[in-house]
């Protein structure tokens, strides 16, 4: 694993013998005698790997400072300490500061390498890790404090823990699978697997081969489907609506003996699986039209969670807004903005059918729309593309022609109307709140609102 590696010593016959062992073994070193000319080198390029004396001497930092200088600039960057017989207590807290690891001169090639090949496997898995974490973008907790969103955590809190069947019921993007991985990151499962089964995404006839697997006789060949591959932990069950009659009985009989068989199988194969289902559907409509089994239904849904659309809980936009702004800045690498008050008011006002979905990837087509204005630009309402701000209120609300035939009285309800259901609709119908905002009286708004036909 060839690795761009610096040696930052005083001496040169020390800078020398670790290249050269490093070299040896294929890596690519770079070699610095002060801290001035380490810090260039890292400037240059960041290297994977540090090897840095502790004393340095004659240099404007010594080790310990340059250390305090890099982690402050590149925290993940791992650097190793070389020692000098007789200060481990030294070495010691450098790790404490950050290093990864000492080695003590005289040193040997094998621990020398052994370290290196230690700090560089460390870092690579610390990225993975990070990466991983950032591509599944899910925070580790509902964002938000209206009360809809805090009844749900409590609820989320108190059936975690239990082994209970749970329906997630809500609109498509309000957060139905997050609750679901949260609900098992807070259960006794959590250790064990999350296995997701998307029903509308799977056609009928492969169905019961995802849920259940397949098994011949003949070849031996097995595949594991996502009941077992659940077991120990958590199947998720998305669109369970979606699923077909033939499938909605065998997976009954599951839930009755917690055991199956797999497609083209004879053996029963058991499992202990917990299953989190969900559905955007009104199922008792498709259970009236004899389309889902009613008892399947109470099976699944021992404890039915609901999700609120993203319209029941406008107060939470600010700080989901704010979430995926910094979210959208580290993955593409743009600086993060700030966005003004009135831009804020329209994305709340809007009313989002796609819910948090939609709005995560409305802040994400808004700050690369953005990022060719400066940035310290703060996003105001009229940069927004024209979707969302097409629900501000504006003189033109009527089409510019039109209200440029009517006379003033009439022009300026009509704007007051849009303009007070848009601040209404921006406080989730909160009568009071609005009123605040716009400087009105209560009474005097309700007033208002009646005389406008609101
Ligand atoms: N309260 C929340 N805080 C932060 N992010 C959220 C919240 N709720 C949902 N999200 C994010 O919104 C996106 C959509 O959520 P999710 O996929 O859970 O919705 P869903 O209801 O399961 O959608 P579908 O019905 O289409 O399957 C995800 O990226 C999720 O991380």
């Amino acid at each position: 694993m060839a690795s761009d590696i610096l040696v930052v010593d005083d001496e040169e016959d020390i800078r020398e013998i670790v290249s050269g062992i490093l070299d040896d073994e294929g890596h690519e070193t770079r070699t610095a005698a002060d801290s001035d000319s380490a810090v260039a080198a890292i400037t240059d390029r960041v290297p994977r790997l540090i090897f840095l004396d502790i004393w340095l001497q004659g240099s404007r930092l010594d080790g310990l400072a340059l250390l305090d200088e890099i982690k402050a600039r590149y925290p993940d960057l791992p650097v190793v300490m070389i020692s000098g017989h007789g200060n481990i207590e030294t070495a010691v807290s450098a790790i404490r500061r950050g290093a990864y690891d000492f080695i003590e001169k005289p040193f040997k090639a094998d621990r020398l390498l052994l370290v290196a090949e230690r700090a560089l496997e460390t870092s690579k898995l610390k990225r993975e890790v990070t990466e991983l974490k950032r591509r599944s973008g899910d925070p580790a907790e509902l964002i938000g404090t209206s009360v809809a969103v805090s009844q749900l955590k409590q609820t989320i809190d108190k059936i975690a823990p239990t082994n209970s069947r749970v329906m997630i019921l809500g609109p498509s993007g309000s957060g139905k699978e997050l609750v679901a991985r949260l609900i098992h990151r807070k259960s006794n499962r959590a250790g064990g697997p999350f296995v997701v089964l998307n029903a509308a995404a799977i056609t009928p006839e492969r169905m019961e081969v995802a849920l259940f697997g397949t098994e011949s006789a003949a070849s031996h060949e097995r595949k594991v489907g996502a009941l077992e591959e659940a077991h120990g932990g958590i199947l998720y069950l998305d669109e369970v609506a979606d699923m077909p009659r033939g499938t909605q009985n065998k997976i009954l009989r599951v839930l009755v003996d917690q055991q199956f068989e797999r497609v083209g199988g004879t053996k029963r194969v058991k499992v202990d699986v917990r299953i989190i289902s969900s559905t955007a559907r009104n199922l008792e409509e498709l259970i009236s039209e004899g389309e889902f089994r009613e008892d399947l239904y109470h099976r699944l849904a021992v404890v039915p969670v609901r999700v609120p659309s993203l319209s029941e809980r406008r107060e939470d936009i600010p700080f989901l807004v704010d979430m995926f702004m910094r979210q959208v800045s580290e993955q593409a690498g743009i600086r993060n903005r700030r966005i003004g008050e009135d831009a804020l008011a329209v994305i709340q006002a809007h009313t989002w059918p796609g819910n948090i979905r939609q709005l995560r990837n409305y802040m994400e087509r808004l700050m690369i729309l953005a990022r060719s204005d400066g940035p310290e630009t703060v996003i105001s309402a009229d940069m927004l593309p024209d979707d969302v701000s097409d629900m501000l209120p504006k003189a033109s609300a009527a089409g510019s022609n039109h209200i440029m035939t009517l006379p003033l009285r009439e022009a300026r309800e009509l704007f007051e109307r849009d303009y007070l259901i848009a601040q209404i609709n921006r406080f989730g119908g909160n009568i009071s709140r609005t009123a605040e905002f716009v400087g009105m009286e209560r009474s005097a708004l309700h007033r208002k609102l009646k005389s406008l036909g609101v």
